[in-house]
């Protein structure tokens, strides 16, 4: 066994871990990072990065469907091989990359699985790593549903490697993961399934945009099964049969489960150090130090902070972790959180809800617009462009935004600006925007 100590030992090298491990390091700490699986983590390899890719394929084909017979002859198609084939260009040197630029920073690396065998004492396989300050960083892995034939669920890490796209694929779980990927299959012509266990699917989002995206993604092809649990799937012959109460039965090709994701905890023998956890994750303070160990810090998918599993938010609290080593007392202080479903349609919201709006009405006003028959989303062919801006009656700032379009993802980051600087709608009459464009709609959304 080989003893090394260091100032800061970051255990996961995803957005967050690699954050603390960098912004530590540059400020002249003695830096050690653990990993398990390939360099880089969720977002970048298995998550976000490749997703968005297949997402941009299907945008694709999507937009050259509604414009058939509007000055495109044929729709595109989906090549499944050449597509994750393009995929891989963005995943396959990101470990190495990652590895790299973590070695020429003096970041010193370790692989293998970390463990605590004291509170400022980890093993790494023959490794014994001491340090002053300790970062979990290990994220979250996908739930695993309890049912016999549950070794047929594959998750989404597989449904990201899919060499081929079989012809009917499932989705149980009614969340971010199922709803795009779903999306991206119906756009590649495949047989879609969602199973959800109740009637209530993205459950953060506007319920009536999530009613009219459901409804549309019905009409262009996908089988929503709600109220449906399942009970087991069994293999038949070369399909997976999917049975559930109520006589509920499906075959199916594949099966992908994404039904939430747990923080990853276990085999890091936390009561070694004395670390609180619950199912959400590693309970942290304001600061994300852990509660009976101001020198254990958690961030990301594990810490059960009140940040969402998003990486814009997982980056910001390894920020905070870092500041804090460094000798600050910083508490996190989470500003409006734009979130983006990515799928066709694609829907977003940030801020105070529609139903957090209704219950002070003296304080919120409601705007909804449906923007569909608006020049830019005439051009572009959508059938449902969809938008409610909730603002405050006395100041008439903006509190909150959620939007159903094509354009939602820009529509929602233009929102988050307007809410950090306290600006109203009105105060952007005086900013001239490229027309025509999404951000030149603004004003009237007034
Ligand atoms: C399919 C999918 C799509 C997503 N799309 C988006 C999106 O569009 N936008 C968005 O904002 N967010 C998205 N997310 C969420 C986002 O990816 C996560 O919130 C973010 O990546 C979490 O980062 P992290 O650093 O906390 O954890 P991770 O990136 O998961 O990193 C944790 C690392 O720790 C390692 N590890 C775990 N235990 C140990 C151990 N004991 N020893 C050593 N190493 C260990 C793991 O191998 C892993 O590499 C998506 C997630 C998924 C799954
Ligand atoms: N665009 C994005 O930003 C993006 C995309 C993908 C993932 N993510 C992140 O990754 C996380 C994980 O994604 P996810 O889709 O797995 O989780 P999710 O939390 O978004 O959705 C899981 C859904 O599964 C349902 N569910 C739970 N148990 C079930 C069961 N037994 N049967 C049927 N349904 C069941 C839940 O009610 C929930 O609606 C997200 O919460 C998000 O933080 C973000």
């Amino acid at each position: 066994m080989t003893e090394y100590t260091y100032d800061v030992v970051v255990i996961g090298s995803g957005a967050s871990g690699t954050t603390v491990a960098f912004e530590t390091r540059s400020r002249g700490l003695s830096v050690a990072i653990v990993e398990e699986r390939s360099w880089g983590g969720t977002c970048v390899l298995r998550g976000c990065d490749p997703k968005k890719v297949l997402i941009g394929a299907a945008e694709a084909t999507n937009f050259s469907k509604r414009l058939r017979g509007k000055g495109i002859k044929q729709a595109a198609t989906i090549s499944w091989t050449e597509l994750m084939a393009f995929k891989e260009t963005f995943v396959e040197d990101v470990p190495e990359q990652r590895l790299r630029s973590f070695q020429d920073s003096g970041i010193e690396t370790f692989f293998g699985k970390a463990a605590f065998q004291s509170n400022n004492t980890l093993q790494v396989g023959e490794d014994i790593l001491k340090a002053k300050n300790i970062v979990l960083a290990t994220g979250a892995a996908p739930n695993k549903m309890k049912i016999p034939g549950n070794e047929y669920i594959q998750t989404s890490d597989d449904f990201l490697s899919l060499q081929e796209l079989p012809d009917s694929i499932t989705f149980i779980g009614g969340g971010y993961i199922s709803f795009e990927f779903a999306s991206i299959a119906l756009a590649a012509g495949k047989e879609v399934h969602i199973i959800h266990h109740n009637s209530k699917p993205l459950k953060k989002f506007d319920p009536d945009f999530v009613a009219a995206l459901v409804s549309l993604m019905k009409e262009e092809g996908v089988h929503f099964h709600f109220d449906t649990d399942i009970s087991k799937v069994e293999k038949k012959a070369d399909t997976l049969e999917i049975s559930g109460p109520n006589s509920f039965s499906l075959r199916t090709d594949v099966i992908i489960g994404a039904t939430g994701r747990a923080p990853n905890i276990a085999h890091l023998n936390l009561e070694n150090a004395q670390i609180e956890y619950t199912r959400k994750g590693i309970s942290v303070n304001k600061n994300l130090q852990t509660v009976n160990n101001p020198h254990i810090y958690a961030c990301g998918d594990v810490a059960a902070s009140k940040g969402a599993a998003l990486t814009p938010v997982v980056s910001m609290e390894a920020a905070i972790v870092a500041e804090n080593i460094l000798g600050k007392q910083v508490a996190i202080d989470y500003p409006a959180i734009p979130s983006v479903v990515f799928t066709s349609p694609k829907l977003s919201s940030i801020g105070i809800s529609i139903a957090e709006a209704q219950e002070q009405p003296d304080k919120y006003e409601i705007k909804s617009h449906d923007t569909t028959e608006w020049y830019t989303y005439k051009r572009t062919n959508e059938s449902l462009a969809l938008a409610k801006i909730i603002t405050d009656k006395n100041t008439q700032q903006v509190k909150g935004a959620h939007f159903l379009s094509e354009e939602a993802d820009y529509m929602i980051n233009y929102m988050a600006l307007l809410m950090k600087a306290n600006l109203t709608l009105t105060d952007l009459q005086t900013v001239l925007f490229a027309y025509p464009s999404p951000a030149s709609d603004l004003t009237a959304l007034n």
